[in-house]
């Protein structure tokens, strides 16, 4: 994929699992795309997230609405299920399966990175990572095991550093903090409680989306 084209898809990076919902996931999803995200991503973690066929059984739901949507289906973590579900990329973290061996598997599939310091992306660019997730610039409520909170400076520093490729931030983004986050050098926000956890899910994505343009 050229890298102008992903990073319009990372304009709006909506990311969830069914532990993220109070409604059905595959509604939610649905209500997030009618509000305009660009690119989806099935994280299933936490406390009380799927396992092993209920696992499955969603991703596959969720990866037919996104196909029927246009939007790519990113899978965060578990590389065979990446594989399995035919995604169109797969996200990792520092703790997840190493970035060049995910690589090797999933050939031109998108590869993200989650990244907390400069050396940290560039060993993502060196390992052939198409993007990388930049965070947590605010506190989150979506991950119990976060780094230390960063603010947009790392944003500015990384790009200050000539990190070129496409970064996304994440990490308690809303519509009132998004804008600042992409005028920092982000080519777009990720989010998760800010849209699943929203009582209007489509209004939450407009609004979202509205900052990001
Ligand atoms: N899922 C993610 N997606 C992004 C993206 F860039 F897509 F917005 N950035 C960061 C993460 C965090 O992923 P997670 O598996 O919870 O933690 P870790 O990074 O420690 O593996
Ligand atoms: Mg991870």
């Amino acid at each position: 994929m050229k890298q102008q084209e992903l990073e319009e898809y990372l304009s709006l990076y909506f990311i969830m699992g069914s532990v993220n919902c109070s409604q059905d996931p595959v509604e939610v999803l649905k209500q997030a795309i009618d509000g305009g995200i660009t690119l989806f991503q099935y994280r299933e973690k936490g406390e009380g997230a799927l396992q092993g066929n209920e696992k499955y059984r969603l991703g596959e739901k969720l990866k037919k609405v996104c196909l029927n949507a246009g939007i790519p289906f990113i899978i965060n973590d578990d590389v065979n299920l990446g594989i399995a579900l035919d995604a169109d990329g797969i996200h990792v973290g520092q703790d997840d399966e190493a970035a060049h061996t995910v690589q090797q598997k999933m050939g031109n599939k998108i590869l993200g990175v989650s990244t907390h310091t400069i050396a940290e992306a560039r060993k993502a660019v060196f390992d052939g990572a198409d993007y990388i997730g930049v965070g947590p610039i605010f506190p989150t409520r979506s991950k119990d095991d976060a780094n230390k909170v960063q603010g947009i400076q790392i944003l500015q520093q990384f790009r200050e550093q000539q990190i070129t490729l496409p970064m996304v931030g994440i990490g308690g983004i809303t519509a009132a903090n998004a804008k600042q986050v992409i005028d920092a050098g982000a080519n777009g926000v990720s989010v998760i409680s800010a849209i699943a956890g929203a009582d209007n899910v489509k209004q939450a994505a407009l609004q979202l989306k509205s900052k990001v343009l």
